[in-house]
């Protein structure tokens, strides 16, 4: 026990703080167990799982599997410590070293269990499977399930990164009209696939009526109007998993949201050091076939589109987070980390990528286990002060976007976008 104590004090002291090892139990659960029952064959087995996996483990598993492999082949660590500004090898020097003289059959029992312990959390992860577009009885481009007391709304055209086009406005509504009427208790949304939502699908404006364009932005903005007005009128706790980037109205209306957790996906590290050409890199780089992640970002380029803000956020935003910092995202298209729009409380809390899904998961868990009318009459007596006042707001702010869409700036935008890869 005390070996295990010093272990998990050191890597707390050593590591930088966003990579310290949090997860003591795990490790004084390693350290109890007989250091000789992992064998070589154990050791190579799970060397070979970790090429396996479908999904990165976040940088914080990789950094203990890291150490622990060299651990149980080379013993304590032997590198001369790096520079300060050498960041990644700097970050592996002190995992590895914090384990300080731990028996390499200790690290190898370590290893096995550290890897035998990812694959039910992955396997469990909500995540469908990046680009298999499931379709969901009752839905194109959404996977509505409902258990444990909580509907998920997943958007799911992670190829499109989860751009919503007019079919999805209108999925989205009836998704949420049914969840306000089923028996779970809180209802979540959050994305398929490397992306939370990339905002409007800006498709939506090629596609012209009869009546024209002018025809076609009144038609928006009725649709508009009524579909933020399903967030502002949703009664039960309505909370947003942000799993990687947000633009667009998929930001805005977070401000309508109970509760918004993000992932604090950051660009990988390996990425930074891919140039890097460091053999052990590229080495501990390719015993992870992962998929590079986007770092969780929060995006209103509404300006840059020739449009305005909607989702109610000319309103929620600076009540949130300032009137400056409002502008800073609505008029100037500032894009925010996941750190930021918490610190700006647009975001509630954000959690490493390697435990986002299962301590969310956890917790929203642990919430729709209480007691149902007493969640919808509290969220209501918070809304219904607003209620009235958020319409208003939706309704001024789908008027002025009826104007916006028919504007050359918001046309001349639409076109580039979609002329860049020879869309038109
Ligand atoms: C009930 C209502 C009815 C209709 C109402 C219509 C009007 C409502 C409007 C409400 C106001 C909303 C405003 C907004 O949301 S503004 C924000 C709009 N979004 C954007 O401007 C983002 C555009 N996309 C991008 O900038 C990039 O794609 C992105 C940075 C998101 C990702 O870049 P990356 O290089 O990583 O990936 P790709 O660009 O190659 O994307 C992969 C494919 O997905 C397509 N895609 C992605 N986002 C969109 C999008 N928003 N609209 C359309 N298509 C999108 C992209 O074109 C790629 O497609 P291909 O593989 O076919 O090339």
């Amino acid at each position: 026990m005390a070996m295990a104590y010093l272990a998990w004090r050191l890597a707390r002291r050593s590591c930088p703080s966003s990579l310290q090892v949090t997860s003591f139990p795990v490790v004084q659960l390693h350290m109890n167990r007989t250091a000789m029952r992992a064998s070589q064959k154990d050791f190579e087995n799970s060397m070979n799982q970790v090429k396996l996996l479908k999904k990165d483990p976040g940088n914080e598993v990789k950094l203990k599997l890291y150490a622990l492999y060299k651990q149980a082949t080379e013993g304590p660590c032997n590198m001369p410590k790096p520079g300060v500004f050498d960041l990644i090898n700097k970050a592996k020097w002190d995992a590895w070293n914090a384990l300080g003289s731990l028996p390499k059959e200790a690290a190898r029992q370590n290893y096995v269990d550290l890897v035998s312990s990812l694959s039910p959390s992955l396997e469990s992860s909500s995540q469908v499977e990046p680009g298999t577009d499931r379709k969901s009885t009752g839905f194109e481009t959404l996977v509505v399930t409902s258990e444990d007391g909580i509907t998920k709304i997943m958007f799911n055209r992670p190829k499109k990164k989860n751009a919503i086009n007019t079919e999805m406005y209108h999925e989205i509504m009836r998704a949420l009209k049914a969840a306000s009427k089923d028996d779970s208790i809180i209802t979540v949304l959050t994305g398929n696939g490397d992306y939370y939502s990339s905002g409007n699908d800006l498709t939506n404006f090629t596609d012209i009526p009869p009546g024209g364009v002018e025809e076609k932005a009144k038609n928006n903005a009725v649709l508009l109007r009524e579909f933020v007005g399903c967030f502002i009128d949703f009664p039960k706790p309505l909370i947003a998993v942000v799993n990687g980037p947000a633009v667009g109205i998929s930001v805005t209306l977070l401000g309508l949201f109970d509760a918004v957790y993000a992932s604090d996906r950051v660009s990988q590290l390996l990425e930074s050091k891919r140039s890097g050409k460091q053999r052990e890199m590229r080495a501990f780089e390719s015993s992870f076939s992962v998929a590079s992640h986007k770092q969780a970002t929060f995006h209103t380029p509404f300006s840059h589109l020739g449009q305005s803000p909607e989702g109610c956020s000319s309103y929620t935003f600076p009540k949130i987070m300032s009137p400056a910092k409002a502008t800073e995202m609505l008029i100037f298209g500032k894009k925010l980390t996941a750190g930021e729009a918490c610190a700006q409380g647009l975001v509630t809390e954000v959690f490493p990528d390697s435990t986002f899904q299962k301590e969310v998961w956890t917790r929203l868990k642990a919430f729709a286990k209480l007691p149902p009318n007493a969640l919808r009459i509290s969220k209501e007596v918070i809304r219904k002060r607003e209620r009235e006042k958020l319409h208003a707001v939706n309704a001024e702010e789908c008027n002025v976007l009826q104007g916006r869409w028919l504007s050359d700036e918001c046309t001349n935008a639409v076109v580039n976008f979609l002329s860049r890869k020879s869309k038109l």
